[in-house]
């Protein structure tokens, strides 16, 4: 259903004052042809309402004709940034870049972020932005997770359905999505809340066996069939199952780039706010799919790039894998146990679900 302007105005001005904005600072707000009308009038009056200087900058689409998904998320590593320094130029020169059109996984956006720019994705629908705005209790919860995986060396995941993979940890930072961008630098996406790290390379082993409401992206689906997928140093080498793991072994074969089937992020969701019941109501081409990455307590892994850590590769197809009913353990210590987050001790959340509603 619909918000209002006012409604999306005040959480764009939650959101930008969560992000230390600042008035005089100059906000680009990075448009594309499937910019949502009501996200960029009100990231515009929002920012201008706290005094910046507001541009915009408006961007033609690329790679419509490469990948059979229309999720932004789906093809990823060319944007518009790519071979277009006066682009470039205009969003270094910014203080925060608002990207309502996805730059997500390109080497462009790192090369923005170093310059001190803060970049921020917002492309879900205004009523997703809208009930899941970002709070300083998300960024708590969402960096007390990433210390606790930074003090880890391997990510033990196992599940009644079958799942056990372990994963060395160390080569690669965790990375922190809480929804704002609070550092020089600092790239988020809202909505979000979760936390991610990448396997050290070529050091994932065991398997993953979906079951039935695990989450399949960009695709959208729910599995209703289970499909294993075995992992052996740090590549998924076989995926057995019925009709939904063939349509996954067809998308990702028509890649043609075996680096799609590297293991990419590992970690949870700590959206108490995120429904995993959110993909049976929307269109599928109406959004994509943060509330299945975030949903508190999901065990969300990934195959595809490693750039966005740091790593070298940028292979364009990206499978984001949200889990239900995982057990997720740090050197043996459980960070979440049957899909029921374990928070550090005395970390109370503020925005629990129970508290929320
Ligand atoms: O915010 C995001 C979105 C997709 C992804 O794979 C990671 N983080």
């Amino acid at each position: 259903m619909s918000v209002s302007d006012i409604d999306l105005i005040h959480a764009w001005k939650q959101v930008l004052t969560l992000s230390r904005l600042e008035a005089g600072q100059i906000v680009t707000v990075l448009t594309g042809a499937d910019t949502h009308p009501q996200t960029l009038r009100c990231a515009i009056a929002a920012a201008t309402d706290l005094g910046a200087r507001v541009n915009r900058l408006d961007l033609p689409p690329v790679n419509a004709e490469k990948s059979i998904s229309r999720d932004a998320l789906a093809y990823l590593g060319a944007t518009p940034l790519t071979g277009n320094p006066a682009a470039i130029a205009a969003l270094n020169a910014s203080d925060l870049v608002l990207d309502l059109m996805t730059l997500l996984f390109s080497p462009e956006q790192h090369e923005i972020l170093q310059t001190g720019t803060k970049i921020l994705l917002a492309i879900e629908p205004p009523e997703v932005l809208c009930r899941l705005v970002p709070t300083e209790a998300d960024r708590a919860r969402v960096q007390a997770a990433a210390r606790r995986i930074e003090a880890s060396k391997q990510m033990h995941i196992t599940s009644a359905a079958g799942t056990d993979l372990r994963c060395e940890l160390g080569e690669f930072p965790a990375i922190s999505e809480y929804g704002f961008v609070d550092e020089p630098g600092r790239w988020d996406h809202w909505p979000s809340g979760f936390v991610l790290t990448w396997p050290n390379e070529g050091h994932s082993n065991g398997r993953v066996v979906l079951d039935r409401g695990d989450i399949l992206l960009p695709m959208k689906d729910y599995v209703t069939d289970p499909i294993e997928l075995v992992i052996e140093n740090g590549y998924v080498t076989r995926i057995n199952g019925g009709l939904q793991a063939d349509i996954l072994k067809e998308y990702m074969a028509a890649y043609e780039d075996p680096e799609a089937y590297a293991v990419s992020h590992i970690g949870w969701g700590l959206q108490p706010r995120a429904q995993w019941s959110m993909l049976a109501h929307y269109n599928k081409e109406a959004h994509i799919g943060m509330d299945a990455r975030a949903f508190e307590g999901n065990f969300l892994w990934s195959m595809g790039p490693n750039n966005e850590a740091g790593g070298s590769r940028t292979t364009a197809c990206h499978i984001d894998i949200p889990m239900r009913h995982c057990s997720v353990a740090l050197d043996g210590q459980a960070v979440v146990t049957r899909g029921v987050v374990q928070d550090e001790p005395g970390l109370a959340h503020a925005a629990r679900r129970k508290d929320s509603k």
